[in-house]
């Protein structure tokens, strides 16, 4: 995945400035940054909530924000386009988001169903082993009302994970937990990234989490890369003065 030069504004507000970034296959990176500096809105161009003002976002060497027309040049994506490409990208938010009134099996199968039309015992047979990689097996037949927080946001990864995506996006996933339900949410996300080869694009406060599953750091201001690297230089050495304050400032809020 690349952003190559990628312009976002909100009115006179530029949220990205020719923001440079890739992201190779089966890497696991973490967004940091302070509030405001344009995490969240890398995260929803990705989810094809937002479109780009200008650069080009490219997905597997395939412009994602953009469409080849028949004469090879780019044109931004129609909605026929985005709905083909957004299948490639999982998404898991600080909000759960089931829906209330299905099972948590049936949350999980929904949408291989009726978007991929995958076959129904196929995707029963695929939900109950996520079940089972979530800690959650034996709730298949629960309502979502019937679930702790964190066993909500558990049903919600394996709904992600049931899409097969090639992108996962995970952001601020444990924000909104009882402080005692962040850890199983987060011991499962490690067992993601260490089982699978999905790629991911995490934007957390957790920065031991961070520093457990992530291969690099990307720490963000005003919509700029201000410094990169792997979590251990990141989080234990880091070198810009605008690093070290941030995550100071996070250590204090603790
Ligand atoms: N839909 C929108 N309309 C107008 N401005 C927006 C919109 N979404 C985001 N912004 C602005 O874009 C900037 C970046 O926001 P973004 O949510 O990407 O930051 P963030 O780094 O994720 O922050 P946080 O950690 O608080 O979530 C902010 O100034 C925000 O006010």
């Amino acid at each position: 995945m690349k952003f190559d030069q990628v312009v976002k504004r909100f009115g006179s507000n530029t949220v990205l400035d020719h923001l440079d970034f890739s992201v190779d296959r089966g890497e696991r990176v973490t967004l940091i940054g302070p509030s405001g500096s344009g995490k969240t809105t890398i995260l929803r161009l990705l989810m094809t909530l937002e479109k780009v003002n200008d650069g080009v976002i490219w997905v597997d060497d395939e412009p994602f924000s953009h469409m080849r027309t028949p004469g090879g040049q780019l044109r931004p994506a129609n909605e026929k386009h985005l709905s083909a490409i957004r299948r490639k990208i999982g998404m898991v938010f600080q909000q759960f988001n089931l829906f209330p009134n299905m099972r948590v099996l049936q949350n999980i199968t929904e949408a291989p169903i009726h978007v991929l039309g995958q076959d129904r015992a196929k995707a029963e047979a695929r939900a109950r082993e996520l079940l089972e990689m979530v800690g959650l097996g034996d709730r298949a037949d629960a309502h979502p009302s019937q679930l702790s927080g964190g066993q909500q946001q558990r049903v919600a990864i394996a709904r992600a994970l049931a899409m097969d995506p090639e992108i996962l996006l995970l952001d601020e996933v444990t924000s909104a937990l009882d402080p005692e339900l962040v850890a199983d949410v987060l011991n499962v996300l490690r067992d993601v990234a260490r089982e699978t080869d999905i790629t991911m694009l995490i934007v957390t406060h957790e920065m031991q989490f961070a520093r457990d599953v992530s291969h690099r750091v990307l720490m963000f201001d005003h919509g700029r890369i201000v410094e990169s690297g792997p979590p251990d230089q990141i989080f234990g050495n880091p070198t810009e003065e605008r690093t070290q304050r941030f995550l100071r400032a996070v250590l204090e809020e603790r």
